[in-house]
């Protein structure tokens, strides 16, 4: 397919009427009634809209949140607050009749053909299902319109009466898509539709989708790791990390110059599909914190290599910088560790707890490099704390003096550019330096 048929097909499809609006929604899953415990924040108060006829394409790194997502959105999971308004009614409180309704306008396309599909159930019944649960019309029109769903999905007649397993992975998702359009819904939450199936299988599924989203007027949402992929189908991108939406704008627009720290990074660690060309490539450090434990500011400030420092340390060495982070990320880490058997047995006849000597990792991370006297006596003052068993002191003690906004201020959703793209970053205020061009001195 080429691109100016995609972009032109895309153009006609995409109306402006809002199909999904969703306001700061939030879904949290807490420890079966454990006291004290703090739930999982998997979604974590998100907002955006979705226009009839688009694709807006959901990407992050594992564990971010996007099927928790997904799955509120098809009241698969309970919201914990917030609201999403399908045409204008909010879903998180349907119930009886409005329920069965909703349920036939939104369906859900999964990863993983091969778990998702009923092995004792013949293909033909396997799609039917849906029309029988919600009554839809006579016996035989039920089994007419499933003849007619294989044919829109490209398989075959006489596929009716054979099992799942007598299907290759592409023909397999190729049912589930069928049944998925069986009740004629308005939005489909695909969640990585093709991330089980080969490269060339991959494809086919996409340009099916693509027809289908074109026939039947049908507005996606879809959930993917695989950026290129994304790039290929969706018109919008959203970027989730650690339960929030990082940015969210025209896929075109946020490919070629991303706004977002975070999409900045998600970017750069796509590999170049040409050698001869030069690309710099930022490297995240460590991983994204617990959803059980966010960060206060923003939810990419423990990671960010552009994040905004203290006025008076504007000027300090960037590899000193970026190892008081890494040392704040170790005493992170220390608090979040579990207590070792004999640290247990230790505290329980009453010995200090003492982990990894803080004098040891200070030697390691700054031992190179040349600290300013003072910084190193902050860094040694928190190493104490740490030392006697404070971590949380230790990391208060840090955050004061090394944070800035981004530790303590939760960003809005800024604009940028003039195609309605949004991105959760200090940075896009303007008595701060843009991420792009902080970026542009890192890899200098
Ligand atoms: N049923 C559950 N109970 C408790 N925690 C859960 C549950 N389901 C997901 N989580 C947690 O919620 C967070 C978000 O998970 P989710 O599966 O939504 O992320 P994801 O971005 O879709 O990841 P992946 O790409 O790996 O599927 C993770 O920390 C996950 O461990």
């Amino acid at each position: 397919m080429s691109t100016t048929s995609t972009e032109e097909s895309k153009m006609t499809r995409e109306t402006q009427e809002t199909l999904l609006e969703v306001d700061d929604l939030k879904t949290y899953y807490e420890d079966g009634g454990l006291l004290n415990s703090n739930p999982v924040k998997a979604v974590d108060g998100v907002s955006f809209e979705i226009t009839r006829g688009e694709t807006l394409g959901l990407v992050g790194e594992s564990g971010c949140g996007k099927s928790t997502l997904g799955r509120t959105l098809m009241r698969l999971e309970e919201a914990t607050a917030g609201e999403v308004k399908l045409n204008g009614t909010d879903i998180t409180t349907l119930s009886g009749a409005d329920l069965k309704q909703f349920r036939n306008d939104v369906q859900m396309v999964f990863q993983d053909p091969d778990s998702s599909l009923n092995e004792r159930m013949t293909v033909g019944e396997i799609i039917r299902e849906p029309l029988d649960v919600h009554d839809w019309k006579t016996p035989d029109e039920r089994r007419a319109r499933v003849r007619e769903l294989l044919e829109t999905v490209g398989l075959q007649e006489e596929h009716y009466y054979r099992y799942p397993h007598q299907f290759s992975g592409g023909q397999r998702q190729r049912i589930g898509i069928a049944r998925a359009l069986a009740l004629e819904p308005e939005f489909i939450i695909l969640d990585e539709p093709v991330s089980a199936l080969d490269v060339s299988v991959q494809a086919k599924i996409l340009n099916l989708l693509e027809d289908l989203q074109n026939e039947f007027g049908l507005t996606y949402l879809f959930i993917a790791h695989d950026l290129a992929v994304v790039r290929h189908i969706c018109d919008r991108v959203a970027v989730m990390y650690l339960g929030n939406i990082m940015e969210i704008g025209p896929a075109d627009e946020m490919f070629e110059s991303p706004a977002n720290p975070y999409t900045h990074a998600l970017l750069s660690s796509i590999p170049e599909p040409d050698p001869t060309v030069a690309r710099d490539r930022i490297t995240l450090r460590g991983t994204p914190p617990s959803p059980r434990d966010p960060p206060a500011g923003c939810p990419f400030s423990t990671r960010c290599p552009v994040k905004i420092r203290p006025d008076q340390y504007t000027d300090l060495d960037d590899d000193v910088w970026e190892r008081i982070e890494v040392f704040r990320e170790v005493l992170r880490e220390r608090s979040r560790a579990e207590l070792s058997l004999s640290d247990r047995v230790r505290k329980l006849i009453g010995r200090e707890t003492v982990q990894a000597g803080m004098d040891d990792t200070l030697t390691e991370l700054f031992g190179g490099l040349s600290v300013p006297v003072s910084v190193m006596d902050h860094l040694k003052e928190a190493a104490d704390y740490a030392e006697n068993g404070d971590e949380d002191a230790a990391r208060a003690y840090l955050r004061e003096e090394f944070g800035s906004v981004c530790d303590s201020e939760r960003p809005d959703q800024l604009g940028v550019g003039d195609r309605g793209r949004l991105s959760l970053c200090h940075r896009h205020d303007e008595q701060y330096d843009e991420p792009a061009a902080v970026f542009e001195t890192l890899v200098q």
